[in-house]
């Protein structure tokens, strides 16, 4: 029997950054969590621990710092790029890398240049993979808290020995989205397209009547890709946060479908993903993609 070494990366996780611009008395914070992956020709410290091949994880971190500092972080694809194309061409063993960044959204408290409030949990992402002189990218935003008191049915579905969940017609639908979208093509306005397809997620979680949450899955995904040609596949995972109305006959009194009990676990978790027949070839753009 032989044993050989399988795919792998390494690289530094998790990297909070926080990066404050000044102009005058009106700043600017960039809060964001960054992750590294770097891969290539890397079999010599897996087998004997030469590391002559192997940029420490310690010094990825410090180049994520150092680039703050040296140009504004603007869009955080861009960001993500540059360090990606940065790792790749400045290391002759490391063919590829790739860089995840999450956006931590501050809010300013009005009237004040340099005070903020956190704007919730929703981060926005990407995962930029760079190979050579090849480039993909995947954005997408987490924990988009969704809900809705109208428009969800769910019934129809098999009954075995096993069930007991009721069919209803009218049910409370909630969610937390995580999306993340594959980008085609070249020029994209990263800021501007990030806030359409989130606006057309919300619209479309919205609007559609919905008899599964599978099908407002592949609703919300359709929609972005009936509307933004620069995505080629969205791929989407939504937690199900059951509502259960709660039976208040112990104590004499009805429940019209007004009082839930919000169970956080378990929960069904839908996921899927939704595509052009024609989309460009993904190539690396999932390579090592996080999914936390
Ligand atoms: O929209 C739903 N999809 C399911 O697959 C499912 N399963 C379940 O128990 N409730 C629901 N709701």
């Amino acid at each position: 029997m032989g044993v050989v070494l399988g795919p792998n990366q390494y690289g530094k996780a998790e990297i909070r950054l926080v990066a404050v611009r000044r102009d005058g008395d009106t700043h600017t914070v960039d809060d964001l969590t960054v992750g590294t992956a770097l891969w290539g020709d890397l079999a010599d410290t897996h087998l004997t621990g030469d590391n002559a091949k192997v940029l420490a994880t310690d010094t990825q971190k410090n180049t994520v710092f150092a680039f703050a500092k040296q140009a504004p972080v603007g869009e955080i694809e861009d960001f993500a790029l540059r360090l990606a194309r940065h790792f790749t061409s400045t290391q002759e063993a490391i063919t590829g890398a790739r860089v995840a960044v999450d956006r931590h959204s501050w809010t300013r408290i009005e009237g004040n240049g340099h005070s903020f409030t956190r704007a919730g949990d929703e981060k926005r992402t990407t995962a930029v993979t760079v190979e050579g002189s090849r480039a993909w990218v995947v954005s997408g935003l987490r924990d988009l808290v969704v809900l809705k008191t109208a428009g969800s049915e769910f019934h129809g579905f098999p009954r075995d020995r096993y069930t007991t969940l009721a069919e209803t017609t009218d049910r409370v639908l909630a969610t937390s989205v995580t999306a993340w979208w594959r980008y085609q093509g070249r020029g994209i306005e990263w800021g501007e397209s990030f806030r359409r397809v989130r606006e057309i997620l919300l619209r479309a979680f919205a609007v559609k009547h919905s008899l599964s949450l599978q099908q407002t899955l592949y609703a919300m995904g359709e929609a972005v890709l009936l509307e933004r040609p620069e995505v080629a596949e969205v791929r989407l995972s939504m937690p199900n946060r059951h509502h259960f109305e709660v039976d208040l006959s112990p104590f004499g009194l009805s429940n019209d479908n007004e009082v839930f009990h919000a169970a956080d676990r378990p929960y069904g978790l839908i996921e899927g993903s939704v595509l052009r027949d024609d989309a460009e070839d993904a190539g690396s753009a999932w390579r090592a993609l996080p999914t936390h």
